[in-house]
């Protein structure tokens, strides 16, 4: 695989590099939840595998952390073939594009993430390399230049995307599959957690993985990274085994919410509730309220939050409920507490 193009591969140091290279599931079997997902793109793999047939392309979209980018290496381990791994921004040129696709071995998996943001010219080149496996190169310059068509081994295009609205729709009708992975509730990250402290060595009670579970914004790469930091308390404040105790500290110490909101989830609501009197107010209002892309608060964002039960969404637009005010330390009607 090419590493310098691994997206994920972005401002990590070697050793979290490698940490997170060893909490990365590597099989269907390893991976934990999605299970509707995993039970559909186990039968394909598996007819694939039967006929010796590539993949068909596969598009997978969701929100950050919760295993795109793990679930394309899961398929190329699966199918058995090697994987090419690039981004949407790094590919500016269909040339890059091309060296990429005629470097493929019959049936191999081209990871494209952030493929919502490939520009338009390597896009359109892109169609005819899924649909027909074949591209038309440039050879020679100046007057003799022509363009030949190259025949390409068969491969799987996998897709990432957080933000699949922004697909243009000839791509997304490429895809013979698209999966969408949903948030993951606290049980299943619980038992993430768990596998995690097992593979970091580090020995972890039920209650502080639930704990820890339970504050990760539905996200499994959250959990993973609360777990190495509470492991620093652990081990450094404490006995180095992580327990309620430290676990509370420790997250208390990260000043991570009780419901694992990060900063914007909280500018949401409390925008919501202090500039538009709890809603409803519009999506692109609100965009502009919190100085975020609508696409990104829709996609990203609001998701969790109407999981979470801390915006509903009504026809007149975006509304907090009661539990967005009680978690805010806000009063419904009026003002902030402690002004008393
Ligand atoms: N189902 C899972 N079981 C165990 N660990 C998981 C699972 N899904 C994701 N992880 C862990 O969470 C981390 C983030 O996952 P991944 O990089 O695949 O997310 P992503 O959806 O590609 O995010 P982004 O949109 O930001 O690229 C990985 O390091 C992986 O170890
Ligand atoms: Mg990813």
């Amino acid at each position: 695989m090419n590493e310098h193009l691994d997206p994920t591969a972005d401002g990590l140091s070697p050793e979290e590099l490698d940490i997170e290279r060893a909490l990365r599931p590597v099989s269907f079997d390893d991976f934990t939840g999605q299970a509707q997902v995993l039970e559909n793109l186990t039968v394909f793999v598996q007819a694939a595998n039967l006929r010796q047939e590539a993949l068909d392309h596969t598009l997978l979209h969701g929100p950050p952390g919760l295993g795109k980018t793990t679930l394309a290496h899961i398929l190329a381990n699966e199918l058995g073939v090697g994987l090419k791994v690039t981004s949407g921004p790094v590919l500016d040129k269909p040339g890059d594009l091309a060296g990429l696709l005629t470097n493929l071995e019959p049936r191999d998996v081209l990871f494209i993430d952030e493929i919502h943001r490939l520009s338009p010219v390597v896009e359109e080149y892109l169609y005819s390399a899924m649909e027909d496996f074949k591209i038309d190169i440039m050879i020679e310059t100046g007057p003799n230049a022509r363009s030949v068509q190259l025949h390409l081994n068969p491969f799987t295009l996998v897709g990432a995307t957080t933000r699949s609205g922004l697909l243009t729709a000839p791509m997304r009708a490429r895809f013979g599959i698209s999966s969408r992975l949903e948030y993951y509730n606290t049980e299943l990250l619980a038992t993430i957690v768990q596998r995690s402290a097992e593979i970091l060595k580090v020995p972890i009670t039920e209650d502080a993985a639930i704990e820890i579970a339970g504050r990760s914004r539905g996200t499994p790469r959250i959990c993973n990274a609360l777990l190495r930091r509470v492991r620093d308390f652990a081990q450094i404040k404490g006995n180095g085994n992580i327990d309620m105790e430290i676990s509370r500290f420790g997250l208390k110490a990260l000043h991570v919410d009780a419901y694992g909101l990060d900063e914007m989830d909280n500018k949401i609501l409390a925008t919501i509730i202090d500039k538009f009197k709890g809603g409803p107010v519009g999506l692109t209002t609100l965009a502009t309220a919190v100085s975020e892309n609508a696409e990104t608060i829709e996609e990203v964002y609001e998701p969790f939050l109407i999981q979470q039960g801390f915006i509903m969404r009504t026809p007149r637009g975006r509304e907090v409920t009661e539990l967005a005010y009680q978690h805010l330390g806000r009063i419904k009607g009026g003002g902030q507490p402690g002004l008393f």
